[in-house]
Formats: structure tokens, C-alpha cells, sequence
């Protein structure tokens, strides 16, 4: 395999040379490989921090508050934020802040604190680092202050080095200190920066060791395959430990007895939670820690019943919540201002933005026939795998599997309606490169991490804003570069302008005429679509009769 190939296809183990012919057709690339490389380089070239391990007892003093009231206030946004980009050009302005003040005296110990806030404050500023809340933990210099300051295992920094972390990420710098330091937390950051290991982190470095004690801590995601996904996540975290993660699968809850059952972490849907609660199988009294991933989903009606069910459940009065998401509407804020106590508000970046290293194009098709010929139109010019592609019901999902599957694409396709071994295959397949394209509904929009996407095709206009945030988030992780493509037709037209301020936002152009049209209220805008077909209508028709 060339070598640029395997930039493009990192986490991704393409066959090349098995399916050499087809791809022999898929020639050009849409997505520039330098473009990858000076992303990627980023990791690569960071040096290791230099920075001695020091005790943060003044900033941690807060943990030891027993007193907990709620807070509420706004943090400035600022704008042109890059998670992994800025903190490079900005990091060594933090070290010569650092050099500065070691020299001083440390006998006031007013002005000690004043200085180590003023050093928290420049170290925010230079990681677009928003925070509201009482007495916030000084943000992580380095992963080794794990260590010194929260005692965290030598096994948790190895595992951490050997996944080639080199240092934290924003949230992770944020908001692991504030869990560590026994805070509630609600947390918005962009798509791919990091935020699975900013909670499983800090909430094993807390909870020590495995225990024979019963379930410790609960991690809820609002789909299966995210749930399986961090599941598989922390299992590389405790490599090396006795630590026991579980993934809620549905013969645990048929038939497993909790009672008997080794679990210090339980990843879990809602629904499978709920389950299992209500048929009185499983004691969730001493949950410690409790993790809402995606929680503005968690939070929508359809789910709420059920994470209620599970908050209650969770009876342990000293527990400790955090809420994790990429879009944090301000309704979700003040529900989960009204059921944490004494909360830090994280905000990387700007709030409910989309992430700036992926492309962002706008394309009209027309019509449901012109997107189909869009589509293999782009894919005979350049088919450059994996490619997303998000429509926005599973009818439509299967239709456009049955248009492409007799092509020389491999494709893949999920949604609801298949069994749980199924949809697994397809995330499996889809990760081992076997499939090229896969088709699929919002199942999957949020949180899964498919390391090498190049491109997502909304194929379908997405009903929401933060949609649209979370689907083309799944490419340009981590600081690599992808493209969003979406296409519309003339029902969408209305709701363009809500799209294209979410564009402008993370930086990308938006034709001037979108700009100028109103902004329409989304309701979750699914219209009833032309089926998906290549067939002109008027053959469809003869053979009808
Ligand atoms: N400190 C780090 N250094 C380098 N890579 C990291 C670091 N932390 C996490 N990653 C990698 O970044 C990628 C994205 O992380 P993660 O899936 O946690 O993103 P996220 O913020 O939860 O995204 P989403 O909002 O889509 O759920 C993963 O592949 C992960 O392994």
C-alpha cells in the first residue's frame, strides 16, 4: 500500500490490492492528501511535555466543598477555534507564563492563588476553554499531572501513550480535573475532540481499583453501536488492570445474574437500562459515577422516561454526573441545571458549532432522480472510501442500498429495522474497510468514531441543526481533514439558511443569496420524498400496468 493511502485510510485496513481492479475506477480524490498530512503531522511532531509534576492543592480545594448550589452564567465565545490545531502555536506561551512566575516566592498564599489563577485563565484562553461554575480545577497541563496531582496509575498513562496520545485535548484538559476533583460537569465540545476518554478517564483514576462490590459506574449512549464503540474504548484504558467494563448486550439483561455479575463499569442504552430495572434484576445504589453521553439526545422526549428511570435508580447521594455532548441547546442546560448540584459548565470553543476541519459544500440536485445521478455521477469521478452516507428514514436507507448494491461499489447499509447481529456486521465491515460506502440513518449520526472517513453525503437534508453537526462530525476527527456534502431539493430550500449559518460558523463559504434568505423554525423537517429509483417514471409506470 502506498504510503499516502495509508494516511487516508488510518484505522482503516482497506484491501488494496484485493479490490485493485474496482478501485482502478475510483481514480481521482476528492479530498487532498497533504491537506491529511499536515493534520496528522501535528501528532506527530509534538513534543513530549517538559513541565515537572506539581500539586494543585489550592485549585483542587474546591472538591473538598461540601457546600453545592447552582450557578448559572455565559462564557464569551471565541471564534476560529481548532481543537488540535491551536494548541501548538499557543502552547509555548504558556510555558514562558509558567517560567515567569516559578522563580516568585510562594509565601503569600493569596498570591499564589491570584497567580494560579491568572495562569488557569491564560491557559483557557490559549485552548478556547470556557468555564462558569465555583472554584473550577486548574485545566491539565500534560497527562502526566495525572499522576502527581490525582495519583492516577502508572497502567492508565501507559495505556494512554501506547493509543499515541500525546497530550490532552481541550475537554480533556478541562473537564478530567473537574470529575477528579469530585465535581458535577456538563460538557459541550466538537465532534472528534476527544471526549469519550475526558469521562472514562478521571472516572477510573477515581474509582482505583476493580471491586467485588457491584456496579460503580454507569455510562448511557443513546444507540447501540456507540454504546459497543466505548465499550471498546475503555477496555484500552484498563489493559493491564483488573477493572471489569460491560456492555449492556440484550442476553445480559434476559438472562444475567447482577446480583453474581463482575461489572465495575456499565455501558448501556437507556432502554436496555431500563429494562433491566424494572424487572428488578439490577442494583444501581452504588453508582458513583454516571455518564450521559450525547445527553441533548438523551434528553429528547423519546428517551427521557427512561434515563429518569435510570437517574432515580442511581440513589447513591454522593454521586457524581456529567453530561457529554457536541450540541448543547439551552433547554438541555437547564434541565441539567435543575438535577446537578454545583455544577461546572465546560464550553470548547463556541457552543453547537460544526467542526472546522471538515469541507462543507452545498449541492442542488433538484430532484430525487438528480440526487441519484449526483451520487454516481461524484463516485465515478472519484469514489474515495469510506464514504458516509446519511438518508433520513430506514425506507429510504434500504431503497438506495437496493439501487447501489448491484454496482461495482461495496456497499453497506444500516438502520433499526435489522437484528442487532446485522447492524454490528455493518459497522464491523465498514471499520475492516471490506465496505467502501455506507448507507445509513441517523442511527450512527452521533459519536461513532470511523477514524478514516474522507466523506459524509447527506443525501437526505438533515432535520435539525445539531444533525447536521453530529453527521458531518463523523468525518475530520481528531484533526484530520474530511468533506460534508449536502445535497437539497426544492422542499429544503426553506431550511437552507439554518444549515448555512452552522457552515459559516466553523468557517466555510455559503453563497451569498443563501445568506440572504430567512431562517425558518425546524420542525423536524423530514418531507415526504420520491422514492429512490433510476428507473425514468414513465417505465415504472408501463410496467405498473
Ligand atoms: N489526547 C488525544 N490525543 C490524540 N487523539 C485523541 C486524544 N483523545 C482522543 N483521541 C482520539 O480522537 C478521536 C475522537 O475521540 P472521541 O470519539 O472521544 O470524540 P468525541 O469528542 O466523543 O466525538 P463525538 O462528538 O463525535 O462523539 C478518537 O479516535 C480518539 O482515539
Amino acid at each position: 500500500m502506498e504510503k499516502s493511502a495509508n494516511f487516508l485510510f488510518g484505522g482503516t485496513n482497506f484491501n488494496r490490492k484485493k479490490f485493485a481492479p474496482d478501485f482502478a475506477k475510483f481514480k481521482n480524490r476528492t479530498v487532498e492528501d497533504d491537506d491529511r498530512n499536515k493534520k496528522l503531522s501535528f501528532f506527530e511532531q509534538e513534543e513530549e511535555s517538559e513541565e515537572e509534576p506539581e500539586q494543585e492543592k489550592i485549585a483542587s480545594s474546591s472538591s473538598s466543598s461540601k457546600k453545592r448550589k447552582r450557578k448559572s452564567a455565559n462564557s464569551e465565545p471565541v471564534e476560529g477555534f481548532d481543537v488540535f490545531k491551536s494548541s501548538k502555536k499557543s502552547r509555548s506561551k504558556g510555558k514562558e507564563v509558567e517560567h515567569d512566575t516559578k522563580d516568585e516566592t510562594l509565601e503569600n498564599p493569596k498570591k499564589e492563588l491570584y497567580r494560579r489563577m491568572e495562569q488557569d485563565a491564560l491557559s483557557r484562553k490559549q485552548y478556547n476553554i470556557h468555564v462558569s461554575g465555583n472554584n473550577i480545577p486548574s485545566p491539565l497541563k500534560s497527562f502526566t499531572e495525572l499522576a502527581s496531582r490525582y495519583g492516577c496509575k502508572k497502567y492508565i498513562l501507559r495505556n494512554l501513550a501506547e493509543l499515541g496520545f500525546k497530550e490532552p485535548t481541550p475537554i480533556q484538559r478541562q473537564a478530567i480535573p473537574i470529575l477528579l476533583s469530585g465535581r458535577e460537569c456538563f460538557a459541550c465540545a466538537p465532534t472528534g475532540s476527544g471526549k469519550t476518554f475526558a469521562f472514562i478517564c478521571p472516572m477510573l483514576i477515581k474509582l482505583k481499583r476493580h471491586s467485588t462490590d457491584g456496579i460503580r459506574a454507569v455510562i448511557l449512549s443513546p444507540a447501540r453501536e456507540l454504546a459497543a464503540q466505548t465499550a471498546r474504548e475503555g477496555k484500552k484504558l484498563i489493559k493491564g488492570s483488573k477493572f471489569n467494563i460491560r456492555l449492556m448486550t440484550k442476553p445480559l439483561v434476559k438472562t444475567a445474574d447482577f446480583s453474581k455479575l463482575q461489572c465495575d463499569v456499565l455501558i448501556s442504552t437507556p432502554m436496555r437500562l431500563k429494562r433491566a430495572i424494572k424487572a428488578k434484576k439490577i442494583d444501581l445504589s452504588k453508582v458513583e459515577y454516571l455518564v450521559l453521553d450525547e445527553s441533548d439526545k438523551l434528553f429528547e422526549q423519546s428517551m427521557l422516561k427512561q434515563i429518569d428511570g435510570v437517574v432515580k435508580a442511581c440513589s447513591n447521594p454522593s454521586i457524581i454526573r456529567s453530561l457529554f455532548s457536541a450540541t448543547l441547546p439551552d433547554s438541555v442546560e437547564e434541565l441539567a441545571r435543575s438535577i446537578m448540584h454545583d455544577a461546572v459548565r465546560v464550553i470548547i470553543g463556541r457552543k453547537n458549532t460544526a467542526s472546522e476541519t471538515v469541507k462543507q459544500k452545498l449541492v442542488f440536485a433538484g430532484t430525487e432522480e438528480g440526487k441519484l445521478l449526483a451520487l454516481r455521477q461524484s463516485f465515478a469521478q472519484s469514489l474515495n472510501p469510506p464514504v458516509l452516507i446519511f438518508m433520513q428514514s430506514k425506507e429510504r436507507a434500504k431503497q438506495l442500498y437496493d439501487e447501489l448494491k448491484c454496482e461495482d461499489i461495496r456497499v453497506g447499509v444500516i438502520h433499526s429495522d435489522l437484528p442487532p447481529g446485522e447492524r454490528e456486521n455493518a459497522v464491523d465491515s465498514f471499520r475492516a474497510g471490506e465496505t467502501w460506502v455506507l448507507i445509513a440513518t441517523d442511527v450512527i449520526a452521533r459519536g461513532m468514531d470511523f477514524k478514516g472517513i474522507n466523506c459524509v453525503i447527506n443525501y437526505d437534508f438533515p432535520d435539525s441543526a445539531s444533525a447536521y453537526i453530529h453527521r458531518i462530525g463523523r468525518s475530520g476527527r481528531a484533526g484530520r481533514s474530511g468533506e460534508a456534502i449536502t445535497f437539497y431539493t426544492e422542499e429544503d430550500v426553506p431550511f437552507l439558511k439554518n444549515i448555512a449559518n452552522t457552515m459559516t460558523s466553523s468557517g466555510c463559504e455559503v453563497p451569498s443569496w443563501i445568506m440572504t434568505l430567512k431562517k425558518k423554525k425546524w420542525k423536524k423537517h423530514r418531507p415526504k420524498r420520491d422514492s429512490i429509483s433510476t428507473r425514468p417514471k414513465d417505465s415504472k409506470i408501463e410496467q405498473e400496468e
